[in-house]
C-alpha cells in the first residue's frame, strides 16, 4: 500500500488543541474487506491534477491541488460542505477549466480535448441533474451516450445495449418506460447513476452517489461501484460524506481542507482522530471494525475551523 500523504497546512499556526498532527497511524493486520486488491501500477496513471485553482467571483475554492490517480484505483474524496469536492470533480471531467495548473486524462490535457472526447473518457454523475419533464428513465439514460453519437446525432449500434446493461447494473431496468419525474429522489439518483454508467467509460466520476438513498441501496451501490471497477477496471473517484462508506468501500482516502489536499492515503491510515478535527471539524474516536478490521468512526461534537470563516 502507498503511505499516505498528509499535508501540512502552510497558514498562519492553528489554535492548539487543533493541532492534531494528520500523521499516519500504525497499519492494522490485513483484513478481509469487501475492496479488492488495488490495481494501482498496473494499468499507469489515469488521472494527474497538477498544482490546479479554480474560484468564482472573490471565492477562491481551489488553491493548489495536486494528485496523481492510478489506472484502476478507487478513491474517495471527502471534506467539509463547500470545501471544493465537486469543482475538482467538474474540472476533471473537463466541465470547467482550471485558472491554474492542468488536467491530464491518460497523459492527455483536458483543457486541449473536445468536450465529446473527454465525455468518452470520464463520466460524471453530477449531484443533481435535472430531467426534462415527462422524460422516461430509458431516454435519459441513453442521453449518457451523448458523447458517442454519431456526425448526426444518431445513436450508434450497439448504444441500445451499453444503455440496458447500465441500467441492469443499477436495476433500474424495469422503470425504463416510467418518467423520471414520478420517480422518489432515490429512485431518480439511481437512474443517473445509470445515465453516467452508460457514457461507458474508463474513469468514473461519481459526486455523492448515495444522496438519498436507504441504507440498503447505499450498501447497493457502492458494492454495485466496486463490483464494475473490479470487472471493468475503473478508476473510480467518489465523493462521499459518509466516512464509514468511504473507509469501508475505498483503497485511497483524499480529504480536501481550504482548497489544498489535506491528506492521501489508504484509510485504516488516514481516518484518524486528527482527521476528524482537523479537516472534518469534529472532535470524535475512531476504531476498526471487528471483523473488517476499517476504521469506524464515533464522532462525538463539532469544533470550529481555524477557516470556518475564512471565505465567507
Ligand atoms: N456556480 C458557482 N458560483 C459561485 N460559487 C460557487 C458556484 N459553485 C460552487 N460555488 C462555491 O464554491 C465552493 C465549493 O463548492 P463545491 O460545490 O465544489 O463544494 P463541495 O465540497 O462539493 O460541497 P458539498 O459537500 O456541500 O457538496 C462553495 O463555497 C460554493 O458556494
Amino acid at each position: 500500500m502507498t503511505e499516505p500523504v498528509l499535508r501540512s497546512e502552510p497558514d498562519p499556526p492553528r489554535p492548539r488543541r487543533l493541532r492534531t498532527r494528520l500523521l499516519p497511524r500504525p497499519a492494522p493486520p490485513p483484513s478481509p474487506g469487501p475492496s479488492p486488491q488495488p490495481l494501482r501500477g498496473e494499468g499507469g496513471v489515469d488521472l494527474v491534477v497538477e498544482g490546479v485553482e479554480f474560484g468564482y467571483p472573490g471565492r477562491p475554492v481551489l488553491r493548489g491541488v495536486d494528485l496523481r490517480i492510478g489506472a484502476g484505483e478507487l478513491v474517495a474524496l471527502v471534506g467539509l460542505n463547500g470545501c471544493g469536492k465537486s469543482t475538482l470533480l467538474r474540472l476533471v471531467a473537463g466541465l470547467s477549466r482550471p485558472a491554474a495548473g492542468r488536467v491530464l486524462l491518460g497523459g492527455d490535457d483536458l483543457a486541449r480535448l473536445p468536450r465529446r472526447a473527454a465525455a468518452r473518457r470520464v463520466a460524471l454523475l453530477h449531484q443533481s441533474a435535472p430531467a426534462v419533464p415527462g422524460m422516461t428513465v430509458r431516454h435519459l439514460v441513453r442521453q449518457g451516450r451523448y458523447a458517442a453519437r454519431g456526425p448526426l446525432g444518431m445513436l450508434r449500434e450497439g448504444d441500445d445495449a451499453v444503455c440496458r446493461r447500465a441500467m441492469a447494473d443499477v436495476g433500474v431496468a424495469d422503470w425504463a418506460d416510467r418518467p423520471v419525474d414520478s420517480l422518489s429522489g432515490g429512485e431518480r439518483q439511481r437512474v443517473r447513476l445509470a445515465m453516467a454508467l452508460a457514457q461507458d467509460t474508463r474513469v468514473l466520476l461519481l459526486d455523492e452517489p448515495t444522496t438519498y438513498l436507504d441504507l440498503r441501496h447505499q450498501l447497493e451501490v457502492l458494492r454495485t461501484v466496486v463490483r464494475l471497477r473490479e470487472e471493468r477496471a475503473l478508476t473510480v473517484v467518489m465523493v462521499l460524506h459518509d466516512l464509514a462508506h468511504a473507509a469501508r468501500f475505498a483503497e485511497r482516502l483524499v480529504a480536501l481542507r481550504d482548497g489544498r489536499v489535506a491528506a492521501d492515503g489508504p484509510p485504516a491510515r488516514v481516518v484518524t482522530p486528527g482527521l476528524l478535527a482537523d479537516v472534518l471539524g469534529v472532535a470524535g474516536r475512531v476504531g476498526r471494525d471487528p471483523e473488517g478490521g476499517w476504521p469506524v468512526c464515533y464522532p462525538d461534537h463539532p469544533i470550529t475551523l481555524e477557516s470556518d470563516n475564512r471565505f465567507q
